[in-house]
């Protein structure tokens, strides 16, 4: 913890207090006024790739530093003491609208993969989100807040007949990275969804990740018309892959960990109860998959065997927190 950070806390917390940010403003608030570098301020909203808004966390008492866009409120860089943990498609356009951002978390909502009406895991990720607020909080935790609504009339949405409110925050702490998804239901009659928080770790090479947390659990088997799989022998060594692989482990636990033997690396993945599922995939070099494929791989905490429903008025609230050792 320095000084310089303590200031920087203070004069934004000053500055948030003193003017509130308009949910519903097209345009991306302005960088709170302080003296220290745009760089090295808790929040900076700025321009990534091809120009497209987005959101610089930091949380310099632990050296983390995490990019979000305000396209599909993808994260897509999480570092510790410039170390990244995310892997990003080399492919990716980098474009609004169409596709999503290949890579890093992209939400999937309303739908998770194919099972509906929508496009494929649902319009979250192909939707521009608005920024709302950018707080460092008393716990010196910074946390800025994404919101989407069935008002904002996108395109992608208009086969979801549904009004809703979907908030996104990310916060960075000493505890590391979480993402947190409240979905409410502004409507007067009750819908259901599904989701997921895609996160693509980055791997040195996917055959050297074990995976640990869905030993003896049931899975569907997604390459196998979502075959229910007998339960797996518990080795102790984790789950390895091998091959392609897609699957959906049921009533996965609330962590999951994975290992990265090449550079001793443990993630940590902390999930709440609502995503009770947890998927686990890697294309394997199977036709079609990014060339990137060997070097991620994908652990999914998610809302997709039970659906979640909303009675008007109900909201829904899905997290994960991330670490690193
Ligand atoms: O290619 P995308 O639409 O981004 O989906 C990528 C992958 O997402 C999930 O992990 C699904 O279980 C996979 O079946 C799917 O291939």
């Amino acid at each position: 913890m320095t000084a310089n950070f303590d200031e920087i806390a203070k004069q934004l917390q000053q500055e948030l207090k003193r003017r509130a940010v308009d949910p519903s403003s097209p345009d991306l608030p302005p960088m709170p006024p302080t003296d220290a570098p745009p760089e090295q301020q808790p929040i900076e909203v700025t321009h990534g790739n091809n120009d497209m808004p987005m959101v610089i966390i930091r949380h310099a008492p632990s050296s983390q530093e995490a990019q979000v866009y305000c396209y599909g409120a993808a994260v897509t860089s999480w570092t510790t003491r410039g170390e990244e943990h995310f892997w990003v498609s080399d492919q990716n356009k980098w474009q609004v609208g169409g596709k999503a951002i290949r890579g890093g978390i992209p939400i999937c909502f309303p739908q998770f993969g194919p099972y509906g009406d929508l496009v494929q895991h649902g319009f979250a990720r192909v939707s521009d989100w608005r920024i709302r607020s950018t707080t460092v909080n008393e716990d010196q935790s910074v946390t800025a807040v994404f919101g989407l609504t069935s008002e904002s009339g996108q395109e992608a949405m208009a086969a979801w007949p549904h009004k809703f409110d979907a908030e996104y925050s990310v916060t960075l702490s000493f505890a590391g990275l979480e993402t947190r998804l409240s979905v409410k239901n502004t409507d007067d009659k009750p819908f259901s969804f599904t989701c997921a928080f895609h996160n693509y770790f980055k791997t040195s090479v996917v055959e050297d990740a074990r995976v640990f947390g869905f030993e003896n659990l049931k899975h569907l088997n997604r390459l196998d018309s979502d075959k229910e799989m007998a339960e797996q022998e518990d080795s102790g060594a984790g789950v390895m892959l091998t091959e392609e692989t897609d699957r959906i482990y049921m009533n996965a636990p609330e962590e999951l960990a994975a290992f990265d033997f090449a550079t001793l690396k443990v993630l940590k993945i902390k999930k709440t109860p609502t995503l009770q599922d947890a998927t686990l995939w890697n294309p394997f070099g199977a036709e079609g998959a990014d060339p990137g494929w060997k070097n991620f791989i994908c652990i999914e905490p998610a809302c997709v065997t039970k659906p979640a429903t909303l009675q008007p008025g109900e909201t829904w609230v899905g997290a994960q927190l991330l670490g690193v050792e």
